[in-house]
């Protein structure tokens, strides 16, 4: 082996790591083990915990993996994803079709062996949809391929529900709505300042197809869609004041820069709303599960 040849193997575990996506991934598995601990009255079972979440962590990881594979020519036509190994080609197809199976095959096997069958399912029906339905089928093809591929992204709250319990509550689809009406936002506002790199990989993404005024209107619809669907939480008397004030401090601050967008577009406002998108999504989270502990309820 010649020296250059040693050193792509050696970069290649960190390569294959960035193709899982590991920071979506850590959100989308934060999402998931809080709706697992919202479910559940007091703890849940270690054993359950650690087993759902590596499961769905896992299968959402190697979801993100089967996605650059399909889009690698795509990616190396697009500035932000040119240096994912699956697009230079320092991975090889097999290799990254090998290592995905193998990730999603453990998970499902651990979703199977110790939480349960409807998980399973439902997180092998999560996995179709975004690395089958959403990338192979809606991204090329329509503008509303987020609108409708978002339920891929909205699952985890339900799989971490369903792990806890078996079932899928009421409270269970309140969050699914969430982050159904969060992702609009969250991706049109990379979509408006990459919107360049869009058009050169030919995808039709609504900035392009319907103009930077319409996408930004649908964005503050979105945001206020968003607002209303986060009370549900507090309506269904399942969440109390902590979560309330959280709510309404940050979607006012949400709605606020959705406004500011609409009104005067600048690049760099899309910027910090997409920022801001995480942060919006990661702290609402984290405020229900405050408040499911320490429950103040709003008389
Ligand atoms: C169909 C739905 C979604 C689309 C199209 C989408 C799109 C994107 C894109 C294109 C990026 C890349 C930004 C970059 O590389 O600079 C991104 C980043 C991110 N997304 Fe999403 N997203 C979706 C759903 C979600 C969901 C459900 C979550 C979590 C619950 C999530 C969490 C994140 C996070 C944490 C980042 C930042 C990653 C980083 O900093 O490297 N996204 N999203
Ligand atoms: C089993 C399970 C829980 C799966 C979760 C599905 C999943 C990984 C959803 C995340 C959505 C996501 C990373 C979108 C990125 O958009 P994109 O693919 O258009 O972005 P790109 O241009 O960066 O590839």
């Amino acid at each position: 082996m010649t020296t250059m040849q040693a050193g792509r193997v050696a970069a290649l575990p960190a390569q294959l790591w960035r193709l899982a996506k590991p920071r979506v991934v850590l959100l989308i598995v934060f999402c998931a083990v809080i709706g697992m601990l919202l479910a559940t009255p007091g703890l849940p079972e270690p054993g359950l915990l650690i087993a759902a979440t590596l499961g769905i962590g896992l299968v959402a990881g190697a979801a993100a993996m089967v996605n650059c594979l399909v889009e690698r020519t795509i990616d190396a036509r697009m500035r932000r994803t040119q240096r994912r190994a699956t697009a230079s080609g320092e991975a090889g197809f097999a290799l990254v079709l090998t290592v995905a199976l193998t990730a999603g095959g453990l998970g499902m096997a651990l979703l199977v062996g110790f939480v349960n069958a409807l998980t399973a399912s439902l997180t092998l029906a999560t996995f179709v949809g975004y690395a089958i339905v959403y990338t192979l089928l809606l991204k090329p093809n329509t503008p509303q391929n987020i609108v409708i591929g978002g339920a891929s992204g909205a699952m985890p709250p339900i799989l971490g529900w369903a792990a806890a319990t078996g079932e899928v509550g009421a409270m269970a689809m309140v969050l699914f709505l969430i982050i159904y009406a969060w992702t609009p936002p969250h991706f049109w506002a990379l979509a408006l300042y990459r919107r360049d790199e869009y058009r050169a990989a030919g995808l039709p993404m609504l900035p392009l197809t319907h103009g930077e005024r319409f996408t930004t209107l649908s964005m503050l619809l979105y945001a206020w869609l968003l607002a209303a669907v986060s009370l549900l939480p507090v309506a269904l008397g399942e969440s109390g004041a902590l979560y309330l004030a959280a709510a309404l401090l940050l979607n006012a601050r949400f709605i606020g820069i959705a406004r500011k967008l609409h009104i005067h577009y600048a690049d760099e406002t899309a910027r910090r709303m997409f920022r801001q998108s995480i942060s919006y999504l990661t702290l609402m989270f984290a405020a229900l599960l405050v408040d499911h502990y320490w429950m103040i309820p709003v008389s």
